[in-house]
């Protein structure tokens, strides 16, 4: 009896150890966290995950994704042209007054004298003919106008197509601070998305800055730039480099910046005529793209004739269109040189760049 009576005490002291021992359950969904960073236990001896370089590289934005972003910004910054001109065109009576406050809109807008005229000519035989009244017909007759001095039919692809065994290459001028490394920067993003090779070529060599934000560009995904460590180095030889890296190493494309701080126009034409003619005995420079700073509007117009003088341009890249309303600058570039406004850029984000396009541009500017 007595053995039987301790056997059972021994049995009940057991199971109130092993209870009281067990380590406390978790409850059901775990503890609210409450680690801090020194706490999180190392990958593999010394990495630690978040240290992997390939997570370092961004991925960039695909065209259509930036397309639909970015025509909302351009509605934004060049609605209000728009809006006043159909506001005008909606009055009850059109005087000479009300023709004359229509060209002065335009004006504004910095779409030039002779593009202003000939709308404000075509506007008015156009609404005393068809004696339209109705905000939608006046709307999409404004429309047409408009998008036949944008000119629809010209060729605004950007020769990126590389020949066999050589790279395309995409020549970037301008002056100084109108967004040619942004541009530049923005470009190669543009192509990587695009699945392309992509070389950068740093042969704006008056400061030794703009080779760091280059490569710094090029860096966050994963583009090489050729680039000298000398300031002030010749910016053709730097251009020549990064051309015969880009044979090398098979690219399809090689962007290449340039200087805009010349004293004189002799020296930038000559400078730039160098750069080209020097490149050229490498490979074929298929596009020149001069880069204006929309915001600038007759001394873009200006700045855009001298270039044109020194360079062949094939494309002009209107920058910072988000922050002014005069998108008429558009027509007036494409006027005076005769060449295609190709893309457009509209904001200081890595993928604030758009190639342009005419009904987009309109519609942003009237809907
Ligand atoms: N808002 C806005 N800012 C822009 C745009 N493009 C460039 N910028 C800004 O313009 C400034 C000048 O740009 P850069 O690319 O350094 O100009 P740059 O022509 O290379 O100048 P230099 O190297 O001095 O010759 C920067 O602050 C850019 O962020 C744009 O489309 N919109």
């Amino acid at each position: 009896m007595w053995i039987l009576i301790a056997a059972a005490a021994v049995l009940v002291l057991v199971v109130l150890g092993v209870v009281l021992l067990r380590k406390p359950r978790a409850p059901k969904g775990g503890y609210a966290g409450t680690r801090d960073i020194d706490d999180i236990p190392e990958v593999d001896g010394d990495t630690a995950l978040e240290d992997r370089p390939v997570s370092t590289l961004e991925r960039p934005e695909s065209a259509r994704g930036r397309l639909a972003r970015l025509r909302g910004r351009l509605a934004k910054s060049n609605n209000v042209f728009g809006k006043g001109l159909l506001v005008l065109l909606s009055r009850e009576r059109i005087d000479q007054d009300t023709w004359d406050e229509i060209e002065d809109t335009l004006l504004m807008a910095d779409l030039g004298t002779d593009a202003s005229l000939e709308l404000v000519e075509n506007l008015k035989k156009r609404v005393r003919v068809d004696g339209t009244k109705d905000p939608a017909e006046l709307k999409s007759l404004l429309r047409e106008e408009m998008l036949a001095l944008v000119d629809p039919s010209l060729d605004r692809s950007l020769r990126t197509e590389s020949a066999p065994g050589k790279p395309a290459v995409v020549l970037v001028v301008g002056v100084n601070g109108v967004g040619k490394t942004t541009t530049v920067g923005k470009l190669a993003r543009v192509l990587v998305a695009e699945d392309k090779d992509v070389m950068l070529g740093a042969a704006d060599t008056f400061r030794a800055a703009a080779a760091d934000q280059l490569e710094t560009w090029g860096a966050r995904v994963g583009v090489p730039t050729v680039r000298s460590e000398q300031e002030g180095a010749d910016p053709a030889s730097v251009a020549y480099d990064a051309v015969t890296a880009g044979i090398q190493q098979e690219a399809d494309v090689v962007l290449v910046d340039t200087a805009g701080r010349l004293q004189n126009k002799a020296g930038l034409m000559d400078q730039l005529g160098k750069v080209k003619r020097v490149i050229e005995k490498a490979a074929a420079v298929d596009e020149v793209l001069l880069v204006i700073d929309a915001t600038t509007g007759q001394n873009g117009m200006t700045q855009a004739k001298v270039f044109a003088e020194a360079v062949d341009i094939t494309g002009i890249v209107l920058t910072k269109l988000d922050g002014t309303a005069k998108g008429g600058i558009v027509v007036a570039i494409q006027r005076g040189l005769g060449v295609p406004v190709k893309l457009i850029g509209l904001g200081e984000g890595p993928d604030d760049l758009a190639p342009f396009n005419a009904e987009q541009f309109v519609d942003a500017i009237i809907d």
